[in-house]
């Protein structure tokens, strides 16, 4: 549960306490694993909102930077509108954050699937974000070539730490899919190239994707799941038989890093206590 302090008269700023809600980690889950549940979309919103404020700021006492992968989908639209308007806007250092993507359809970047798009539309466009710390996947060269450049920049950035991200956000689709790494496809199972590209045969086109090992290794992720279509697969990724192929999901397990799933009740109707 996360108490919302509220901000100061003054207008300081929003000051939260997070009490995770314990959530006692069954054998197939994380040690760092934590289940929140807000009642509708938009307190999920909210919720997250208030926790990302909280968190970038703490991780920021300690470093430079704040790198994070935003997620796809429509899922994320309503946060990211929270965030570019008041307080959110204005309490978030923009300028140390480093911003990537978990993945994107290879279309271009106008194009109404394009995750960046979504992300500049309702977000990027209305804070003030250096350009130079934006990393859009490039979809205006070979796919392969794009994922190579990628990993790239990734290998910049966090070579030689003994983690990546400090944050990645993710989407979980009413398949169990999380970035591009769909049911039966090889990319789930990969276990060394941190991103990889390949030609989606259900949706007839080409996705790039981070993959779980550069994921894994983040300091923390957080999936926001919403909605009826999510409850059976939610319950089969957080307590089902460990069966990645059918619920890529499940292959998302930090190394040493938090778990966080924020889910609005409808997501959460089929979970059962671990
Ligand atoms: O490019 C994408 O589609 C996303 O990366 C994908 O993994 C998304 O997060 C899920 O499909 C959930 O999508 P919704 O939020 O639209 O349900």
């Amino acid at each position: 549960m996360i108490n919302r302090v509220g901000h100061g008269a003054e207008g300081r700023g929003i000051t939260l306490t997070l009490s995770p809600m314990p959530l006692a980690p069954s054998p197939k889950t994380q040690a760092h694993m934590q289940l929140i549940v807000k009642k509708d979309p938009t307190e999920l919103a909210q919720a997250v909102a208030d926790w990302l404020v909280t968190y970038i700021n703490d991780v920021l006492q300690r470093q430079q930077r704040f790198t994070i992968a935003l997620s796809g989908g429509s899922t994320p639209e309503a946060l990211f509108k929270l965030l570019a308007e008041s307080p959110y806007r204005e309490v978030i250092p923009w300028d140390k954050l480093h911003i990537f993507w978990g993945d994107e359809r290879y279309v271009p970047l106008d194009d109404d699937r394009s995750n960046a798009r979504m992300a500049y539309q309702t977000l990027l466009n209305h804070v003030p974000v250096e350009s130079t710390q934006v990393f859009v996947w490039q979809t205006n060269q070979d796919p392969d070539v794009a994922a190579d450049r990628y990993a790239n920049i990734l290998h910049t950035y966090f070579d030689g730490y003994s983690r990546t991200f400090d944050l990645v956000m993710l989407g979980m689709g009413d398949d169990g899919h999380t970035l591009s790494l769909f049911p039966g496809t090889e990319v789930v199972h990969e276990e060394q190239d941190w991103t990889k590209a390949y030609f989606l045969e259900s949706q007839n086109m080409y996705r790039l994707t981070l993959t779980a090992p550069v994921v894994n290794k983040a300091a923390a992720v957080a999936f926001l799941v919403a909605g009826p279509k999510k409850a059976a697969p939610l319950n089969e990724v957080l307590h089902g038989d460990y069966r990645p192929d059918m619920y890529p999901s499940q292959v998302i397990r930090p190394t040493d890093g938090e778990l966080y799933w924020f889910v609005d009740e409808a997501a959460a109707a089929q979970v059962q206590p671990s």
